[in-house]
């Protein structure tokens, strides 16, 4: 499977040029991280690439077709989404909620069949959150309900996922448990993963692929250590940071040390 947008802009009704021809590809198995600064556009950026808006200019296609001319029942078939946490209104349990990440394989007047359900509870396990199967989604926590909404989108088996800062919410062990679990996708089921994140050392973690937004509109693309430099930190964010390297059984981790925020920024 591959994603590409090209040559994509937009701006909202009177606003100002959020992005600009911005171009990219994402294929099977990889990560991409997209980073940016408060209110740049990344929630936006999300919603153009999966058709809920339309770029002013340019297009998404999928494996080289245009996105507006797949039916959205077959879409969705082949992406999941995960958009921030923001509460629920119904007092769906959070297993009938993670179930409904499997209507888009069932027919119109079809139940959930036993594969759908072992499905759902498959991915309850993966995030590690089998003890909630029962709650209410009105009655957990913000990092709760994020762990559902995610494990909501694992059910739908996507080849494409696309996370909007899913570790907003969660706490450090949580955090690198979703981290883990991303790259674990990617590499065992090739799964294709596009995440807005506001941590500059998650993308290092994680992703081959970062796309930086900035205002102007301004943005580069690239791999991810070519991206995260402590120069674009300065350039993209205003913050003299340092970014350091610590190693740990055989394993290399990246830090970001804020200094000082930049006034001419
Ligand atoms: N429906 C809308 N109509 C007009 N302007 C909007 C709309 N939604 C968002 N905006 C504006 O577009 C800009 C980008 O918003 P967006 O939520 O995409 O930013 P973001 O980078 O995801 O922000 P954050 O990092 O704070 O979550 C903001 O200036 C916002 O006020």
């Amino acid at each position: 499977m591959k994603l590409s947008v090209k040559n994509a802009s937009f701006r909202y009704h009177r606003g100002r040029t959020l992005f600009d021809k911005v171009d990219f590809s994402i294929h099977s198995g990889k990560i991409m991280t997209i980073l940016g600064p408060n209110g740049v556009g990344k929630t936006t950026f999300l919603r153009c690439l999966m058709g809920f808006l339309r770029w002013t200019k340019g297009e998404t296609f999928i494996d080289n077709r245009p996105l507006s001319s797949i039916k959205q029942s077959q879409l969705w078939k082949r992406m999941a989404y995960v958009p921030q946490a923001k509460g629920v209104n119904f007092p769906y349990t959070v297993l009938e909620m993670v179930l409904m990440g499997r209507s888009p394989h069932l027919g119109v007047f079809s139940v959930p069949s036993v594969r759908d359900k072992k499905t759902a509870q498959e991915a309850l396990c993966e995030i590690g959150i089998g003890s909630l199967a029962h709650k209410a989604c009105n009655e957990i926590s913000g990092g709760e309900l994020q762990m559902v909404l995610i494990a909501r989108a694992l059910s739908a088996e996507p080849g494409l996922l696309i996370l909007d800062e899913p570790e907003s919410n969660l706490d450090l062990r949580n955090q690198l448990l979703i981290l883990d679990m991303l790259v674990k996708l990617a590499r065992q089921k090739q799964v294709a993963c596009i995440i807005n994140t506001h941590y500059p050392q998650h993308a290092l973690r994680i992703s081959d692929q970062t796309l930086l937004l900035g205002t102007g509109p301004k943005h580069i693309f690239g791999p991810t250590k070519e991206i995260i430099t402590e120069n674009n930190l300065r350039d993209y964010f205003g913050v003299d940071a340092l970014i350091v390297k610590g190693e740990k059984a055989n394993q290399e981790s990246n830090a970001i040390i804020p200094f000082a925020v930049l006034s001419d920024c």
